[in-house]
């Protein structure tokens, strides 16, 4: 079973269309990138799959199941912006994530489940590369810095599938490529499904197994709001992309 199912997937807001006829099924283990024009429903996509916006209509399962309405634990979401909180440290911030998911009523944790709690955000920030910095306040943290200390919030939870939406748009290229071997470092370790929308098409190739494109293929020039984007392109990138084609190559010709 695929973890997530779309069948004629629409989404509009009165009478903007934003997507339609979306269908697609999304393996657990895809690192899928997600590109299109500005507005195209980018964003809206990953709403949806976030539980913070409802499809129109359509099918729209999570392992065969209707997608959960809110945001929840399966699912963590890095943005372009740094969400972090600015008047906790970097190991605050982390344990809060933890905090909030063990807690939900206090907030809190005490004793013995606190300390789990601190050794399981350390164990994270590590993996991210902030181990030197736990004491430190977010604002004392570079762009890339703040950008793993969001990234530790999201997988210290453990979700199973990661949103991000152009998490290193706002990064310099040295800092970014430190990122994109962070990321797929990650992805592999944590055995993640990956979503990421990204405005840079040579990214998008690099870091993806599968790419999707969305674009609108009807235009009504008097009415822009009148047709939604489409899938126009669903292909394996990457080295994990042409591997997986190849598996299915070979499993096709096996089967004849
Ligand atoms: N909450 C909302 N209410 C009404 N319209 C919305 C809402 N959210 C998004 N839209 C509209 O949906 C369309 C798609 O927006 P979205 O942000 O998903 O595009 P995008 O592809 O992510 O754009 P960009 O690449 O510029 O970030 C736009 O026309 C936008 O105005």
């Amino acid at each position: 079973m695929s973890l997530i199912t779309i069948k004629n997937l629409w989404k509009e807001y009165g009478d903007n269309v934003v997507l339609e006829k979306i269908s697609l099924n999304i393996q657990e283990g895809e690192f899928c990138t997600l590109v299109g024009p500005s507005g195209c429903g980018k964003t809206t996509f990953l709403k949806m799959l976030l539980g913070q916006e409802t499809p129109t209509r359509g099918t729209f399962l999570l392992e065969g199941k209707p997608f959960p309405q809110e945001p929840s634990l399966e699912r963590g979401i890095v943005f372009q912006r740094y969400s972090v909180f600015e008047n906790l440290t970097v190991l605050g911030n982390v344990l809060l994530s933890i905090e909030l998911k063990e807690s939900k009523f206090f907030g809190h944790l005490f004793g013995l489940k606190r300390q789990k709690a601190k050794e399981a955000a350390i164990k994270m920030l590590n993996a991210v590369g902030l181990a030197e910095s736990l004491h430190k306040y977010p604002t004392e943290l570079s762009g890339g810095m703040q950008q793993r200390l969001s990234i530790a919030q999201s997988l210290v939870n453990k979700p199973k599938i990661l949103l991000l939406d152009e998490p290193f748009g706002a990064l310099d290229p040295g800092i970014r490529a430190d990122m994109h071997a962070l990321i797929l470092d990650l992805w592999k370790k944590h055995n993640l499904t990956v979503v990421m929308v990204t405005h840079d098409l040579h990214e998008s190739f690099y870091l993806g197994s599968r790419l999707l494109v969305f674009d609108k293929v009807r235009n009504d020039s008097q009415a822009p709001n009148r047709f939604g984007a489409q899938i126009t392109y669903d292909i394996p990138v990457g080295s994990e992309g042409m591997i997986m084609t190849k598996i299915n190559k070979s499993l096709k010709e096996g089967n004849k």
